[in-house]
């Protein structure tokens, strides 16, 4: 923790001035504050002050002439870099963009809670004694790994030898290896631009040169990086980041699901020699201490992180990448509810450097924003190496039906054999976690929902309960129905994962599969290894969530099975035809990236559909065309713009009344259009009611303006009742 250094004001004399203070709160106001004599303070500094009973933290966010007069007075000033102009501007952006409480936003760039938990030091052990009187040949093999007396670590020794950490722990304590702490891990090693260059294709070099150019020109412009699955953007966007480094200046790559990307960290040291610079939730305490003031000082170039990196305090930024960019994990739901591709964006613009967006299907956004010249269009359209991008077929499930309480269609399966006897690798697709999306009684149609959310229990029978993914409530599964009282009535309806993977093992005993979902036994860490082993090729079938269906690399994969491409369809959100999209095009994206092409089958009981004959057409263009009109017509973004409103309340009346009083408040005017209020889709989130309502506008309105007049001529938020802003909302639950 930075020093604080405390005022002492014993000996007062004269006057210092004012400042505004901006508290991480939800507090929307700075607060003036008096500045004791002989403390000079400039905007930025992070200061002590007193607010109510305690003293808390706050940043000086503009400082004023009047006298103190009787304001309280700032207690102390914190040793540590100021917030920089291009940090505070961010945060004022982005808190009049979402219409969070400027605090609150604060709060992102200013994660200095006090964090002494102390790093835990890294143990390493050194060949320092006589061999043990009883030797084992896995003992030997350890001592002949660590034969030079070097300090390593435990498990890159147990992994040298083939051993279990086990048989090193007993060499400790037989006096050969000693332990020793390992010196700390580097947070900031220097990338080497240099360390393994990659021989780009010609049209991945045309289009690096091109990123290139613009980390030369040292300027804000915003370019998308279009490239199908396994076209290379990411070798393309390392030499953007190569070019970065030679030049002195820091790179931010943003990625969702920062934990999952073990290849992706790979790949950056394979490419330049050292680990990146990582922020994400997991790297807490000291090192992240560490790593904040390594980039603080410019001495981190690169930092890969997931979207709170957005807020760090570079010294010198020269290039920000958005991996995924349509990903909607970049949009942040609870709190501050903002958009990272769009808020890097923008801090691209106030730190006047270049922007990359990648994806192979980007968020209609920003194809919109590409195609008017907004954004600079660079395409890879080309699988690296001339592979071919995987064949694709709708199976119609009218005619292929699978058998009562099955979900392979006979097409399927029958692909999934040629697969097994030819030893190549197939994935199937399922976007549902667990066994049963539903589960009701046989007898009474009683259906299990939450107690605390409009939403049906879900049965996980790994877990051996039923479980809501709303709020996370749990229970057993009774053997008994609750209503009528019936023993073993209950049926489980429709098919997740777990259950898939049960038709997989009556169908295909012999084969090695696995199931891949963020229900994983074991977390993350387990998670990551079993990736490599379905890389390495060790699993015959892997059936997984749209965890599997991105940005990983499974050379050995030949088959993907998509086992209901109508499932995102039905929704009622305008987003449905988009997000289902870029989904099944990812995961068929998974095929055939190694050697032998590959194909992908989708499972449909709509084979007209538009977006599933655009997929299979494989020609994007024609999607995003229909897309784009379809959007244009009925003035949603990019060609409007859109807020969500959610009116919440511990009752359904307080909710009600307080969004039909709000609504009766809301004004009208050329180009907008309020619509509701009205239930919400999930009408009851952990106990709380909800209703709904949705603010359109032409692109000219200012929507910001219009829903700040609105909420301050709006009845006041009393009792339970809470009024949460969503601008572009993403998910429209
Ligand atoms: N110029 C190159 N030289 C050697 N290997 C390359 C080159 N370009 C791409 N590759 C390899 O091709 C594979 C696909 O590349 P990469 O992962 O960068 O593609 P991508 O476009 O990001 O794919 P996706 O969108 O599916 O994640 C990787 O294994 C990568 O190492
Ligand atoms: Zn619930």
């Amino acid at each position: 923790m930075a020093q604080l250094d405390l005022i002492d004001d014993r000996e007062e004399t004269g006057q210092g001035g004012t400042v505004d203070v901006l508290i991480p709160l939800g507090l929307d106001q700075a607060y003036s504050y008096a500045v004791p004599p002989g403390l000079a303070l400039a905007p930025g500094d992070v200061v002590q002050v007193p607010l109510g009973p305690r003293e808390t933290v706050g940043v000086v966010w503009s400082v004023g002439s009047g006298r103190g007069g009787n304001l309280k007075k700032v207690t102390g000033k914190y040793d540590m870099p100021p917030l920089d102009p291009a940090l505070r501007k961010l945060v004022d952006w982005v808190a009049w963009y979402t219409l969070a409480a400027k605090g609150s936003v604060l709060a992102l760039a200013l994660r200095r809670q006090p964090d002494d938990t102390p790093e835990r030091p890294r143990l390493g052990v050194r060949l320092a004694g006589p061999p043990p009187a009883r030797m084992t040949p896995a003992r030997a093999r350890a001592i002949a790994a660590a034969e030079g007396g070097l300090l390593i670590a435990k498990s890159a020794l147990a992994e040298a030898a083939s051993v279990s950490a086990a048989v090193i722990d007993s060499l400790v304590d037989a006096g050969t290896f000693v332990v020793e702490p390992l010196p700390r891990e580097a947070v900031a090693a220097l990338p080497d631009p240099a360390h393994a260059v990659p021989e780009l294709s010609d049209g991945q070099a045309e289009v690096a040169q091109a990123l290139v150019a613009s980390v030369q020109a040292k300027t804000y412009g915003v370019s998308l990086l279009e490239g199908v699955t396994g076209s290379g953007k990411t070798e393309v966007y390392f030499e953007a980041v190569a070019e970065a480094v030679r030049l002195g200046r820091q790179s931010l790559i943003l990625m969702p699901e920062i934990a999952l990307t073990a290849q992706f960290i790979d790949r950056f040291e394979a490419r330049f020699g050292v680990r990146p610079g990582l922020w994400h939730s997991a790297v807490t305490g000291r090192k992240r201490e560490r790593l904040q003031a390594a980039i603080a000082s410019g001495e981190a170039k690169v930092v890969a992180g997931a979207r709170s990196a957005l807020f760090l305090p570079y010294r010198d930024l020269g290039l920000i990448v958005v991996d995924e960019e349509h990903e909607p994990a970049y949009k942040q739901e609870d709190g501050v509810a903002y958009h990272a591709r769009d808020m890097a964006v923008v801090r691209g613009r106030i730190e006047n450097a270049p922007v990359v967006l990648a994806s192979a299907t980007p968020s209609l956004e920003t194809r919109v924003n590409a195609e008017r010249g907004r954004y600079a269009h660079l395409k890879l359209p080309e699988r690296f190496g001339g592979r071919e991008l995987p064949k694709l077929g709708l199976v119609d499930l009218r005619r292929d039906k699978p058998e009562r309480g099955r979900w392979l269609s006979g097409a399927l399966i029958k692909a999934i054999e040629t697969n097994l006897e030819a030893g190549e690798q197939s994935l199937l697709f399922l976007n549902r976690r667990g066994y049963a999306p539903l589960t009701l009684c046989r007898d009474c149609g009683h259906r299990f929902q939450c107690p605390n959310c409009t939403a049906w229990l879900v049965d996980h029978r790994f877990r051996r309960a039923l479980v809501c993914h709303h709020c996370g409530h749990v229970e057993r599964r009774p053997h008994e129905c609750p209503a009528c009282h019936k023993p073993e009535s209950l049926v489980a309806c429709g098919p997740g994962v777990e259950r898939l993977a049960e038709e997989v093992a009556t169908l295909f005993p012999q084969a090695r599969s696995i199931v891949l979902s963020s229900d994983f036994p074991g977390g993350t860490e387990r998670l990551k290894q079993e990736l490599m082993a379905v890389a390495q090729g060790e699993f015959d079938i892997v059936i997984g969530t749209q965890l599997v269906a991105k940005g990983h690399n499974f050379p050995g994969m030949t088959l993907v099975g998509v086992v209901d491409a109508d499932l995102g369809l039905t929704s009622g959100d305008p987003r449905a035809a988009e997000r289902t999209f870029q989904a099944l095009r990812q995961v068929t994206g998974r095929a055939g990236r190694g050697e032998k092409p590959g194909r992908a089958l989708l499972q449909t009981h709509d084979p007209e559909h538009p977006v599933l004959k655009a997929l299979v057409s494989g020609d994007p263009e024609r999607f995003y065309a229909a897309e784009e009109a379809s959007r244009e017509a009925a003035g949603l973004p990019p060609f409007g713009r859109l807020a969500a409103l959610i009116v919440s309340a511990n009752s359904q009346a307080e909710a009600e009344n307080h969004a039909r009083a709000l609504a009766r408040c809301a004004e009208a005017g050329e180009g907008i259009v309020v619509l509701g209020p009205a239930e919400a889709p999930l009408a009851v989130l952990r106990g709380r009611h909800r209703m709904r309502l949705i603010v359109r506008t032409a692109r000219e309105v200012n929507l910001q303006d219009y829903l700040r007049g609105w909420l301050k001529r709006g009845p006041r938020a009393k009792g339970s009742v809470r009024v949460a802003v969503d601008v572009d909302p993403q998910s429209f639950l």
